[in-house]
């Protein structure tokens, strides 16, 4: 699903209206039904306190406001600068206020302190898609009310007060905190960052029948990955595959006291369909991997305890690196080595992998191209230097990808895959309790699987992250809390089942 910026959707908008054709104030009543639709489904008896702004937002929440008067329900509008309406907004006004139960207050004519709210919910339509500057005291005075006295609010299109992509530059303390966010036909990118998550709360995609094909051949970096895509990137095994032919990778991973990595890690490629596995430990983790994993090969390091040296990479197609590993200086020098030898293989690296990358930066020079790297938060920041917001952290990291000519998997809430193009896939899967030991590891060998199978760096960097996060889904109906790194792998035999063969 693709995700437009705030001026994209305006150009799109204009589109339907001309070609489909329909007029813009038959447009808005389509949104404005679907909004009401979702409201009265969810809120089967509740009263609103609608919050009403000067252009086609307002004019929303005013054909809002009418839809629910016309069920029985009590209403309150609440308009702010009712001089300056849009045109759609003024004609929606007009047919308000033929209802005589229409209860509707000026703001710019009372003070906030003699505001009767009607009911516990608020239905916001201050703001949407042209907000163009942040708030002034007023409108900002309005939304802290709104915050203040709700505990449940809906906002339409997107929060009050909050820029669909940009918000470095913006007051957050005006901005609506929204339970609910109804949002037209696409999401938008500021959703996806987690510091905005307060502000949103969960969102919903409501159709509104933009033109599919000007959302088509609008060009975007951005797009969120869907289970279409993932069936298009993975095929289910043919009838006449065999191990050969779903590729053999290689894992180096642990050190002493962090055998379960190496575990982890090969468990999870092992069950994300790989051919073939060898997993490269240190001498004293042979007896634990084999023990634990009988269908894994092991390559003994010399080392009792560290990764030192590696085999000869010519039988493997793809290599993963880096879980468990520690950072000591001949683990450095033994990683600095494999990068020179695997300039042809699928690489992707993760952990203390990329924390040695973070010490010896002129080493990104060096990566084999589309090489993998997993970073979360921390351990970006440490690659890439600090940022001061999720904004700036998702600009450096599309720069950081291009620059380095590596796929990005940037970890987190909505996962940013970034292509070394600059593309952008964000991964809609997941739930915070997979925020645990080892989940990193489990992802690590899910990707290292579908490169080996020979899929695409990118498209299987996205796959990875997407079924990763469906398999801790699966986990978390046994609850959140309690989801371990182990729970994510035993669900990768249905996540894979659901995204590519059922
Ligand atoms: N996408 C679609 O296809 C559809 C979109 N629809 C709906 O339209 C919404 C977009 O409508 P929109 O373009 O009229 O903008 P909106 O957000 O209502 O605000 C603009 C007004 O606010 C003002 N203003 C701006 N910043 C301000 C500030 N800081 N402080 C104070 N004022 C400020 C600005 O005034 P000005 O800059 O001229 O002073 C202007 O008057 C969209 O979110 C969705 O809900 C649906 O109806 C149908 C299909
Ligand atoms: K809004």
């Amino acid at each position: 699903m693709k995700i437009l910026t705030s001026s994209q959707t305006g150009t799109v908008d204009r589109y339907t209206i001309e070609n489909e054709p329909i007029g813009s104030i038959h447009l808005m009543e389509r949104a404005a039904t679907q909004a009401y639709r979702w409201i009265t489904t969810h809120y089967p008896a509740t009263s609103f306190s609608i919050f009403v702004g000067p252009g086609n937002n307002g004019g929303d929440a005013l054909a809002i406001a009418r839809m629910l008067l016309e069920e029985g329900r009590k209403v309150g509008v609440y308009l702010y600068r009712s001089e300056k309406l849009s045109h759609d907004a003024t004609i929606n006004l007009e047919r308000l206020k033929a209802f005589p139960s229409a209860k509707i207050t000026d703001l710019s004519k009372q003070s906030l302190l003699n505001i009767k709210p009607t009911g516990k919910v608020a239905i916001d339509g201050l703001f949407g898609s042209g907000l163009n500057r942040p708030l002034n005291e007023r409108a900002s005075d309005i939304v802290s009310y709104i915050n203040r006295n709700f505990p449940q609010i809906i906002s339409i299109d997107v929060p009050s007060g909050l820029f669909c992509e940009d918000n470095s530059h913006n007051h957050r303390v005006a901005i609506v905190k929204a339970t609910y966010t109804l949002t037209f036909q696409m999401p938008k990118l500021a959703f996806l960052f987690p510091e905005n998550r307060e502000f949103i709360g969960n969102w919903i995609v409501l159709p509104i029948g933009l033109s599919h094909q000007k959302i088509k051949s609008t060009s975007t970096p951005w797009q969120i990955t869907t289970e279409k895509e993932i069936r298009s990137w993975i095929r289910p095994p043919h009838l006449f595959a065999h191990k050969g032919t779903m590729g053999h990778a290689l894992l180096i991973a642990g050190s002493y006291g962090k055998t379960g990595a190496a575990l982890m890690a090969s468990r999870a490629c092992l069950k994300s369909g790989v051919g073939l596995l060898t997993a490269h430990v240190p001498h004293s983790a042979v007896a634990v991997m084999q023990t634990a994993l009988p269908e894994a090969m092991i390559s003994a390091d010399r080392s009792d305890i560290i990764f030192t040296e590696f085999p000869d990479l010519s039988p493997y197609n793809a290599i993963g690196v880096g879980p468990g590993l520690g950072t000591k200086t001949n683990t450095q020098r033994a990683l600095k080595e494999l990068l020179k030898s695997a300039q042809n293989k699928k690489l992707v690296i993760d952990a203390d992998g990329l924390n040695i990358l973070s010490e010896n930066r002129e080493w990104l020079n060096d990566l084999p191209p589309q090489t993998v790297l997993t970073p979360h938060p921390r351990e970006f920041e440490r690659l890439s230097g600090p940022y001061e917001n999720d904004f700036q952290r998702l600009n450096t990291a599309i720069e950081f990808a291009q620059t380095y000519k590596v796929v990005l998997v940037l970890k987190g809430a909505y996962t940013a895959v970034i292509s070394p193009e600059g593309k952008v896939g964000f991964n809609p899967t997941g739930n915070p309790g997979m925020a645990t030991a080892g989940s990193g590891d489990v992802l690590t060998g899910i990707i290292l699987a579908l490169l080996a199978n020979g899929i695409e760096p990118y498209a299987a960097a996205r796959a990875g992250v997407y079924v990763h996060g469906l398999a801790g889904d699966m986990a978390a109906l046994k609850g959140q809390r309690a989801t371990i790194a182990s729970d994510i792998i035993e669900n990768l035999g249905p996540a894979f089942a659901k995204t590519t063969e059922l």
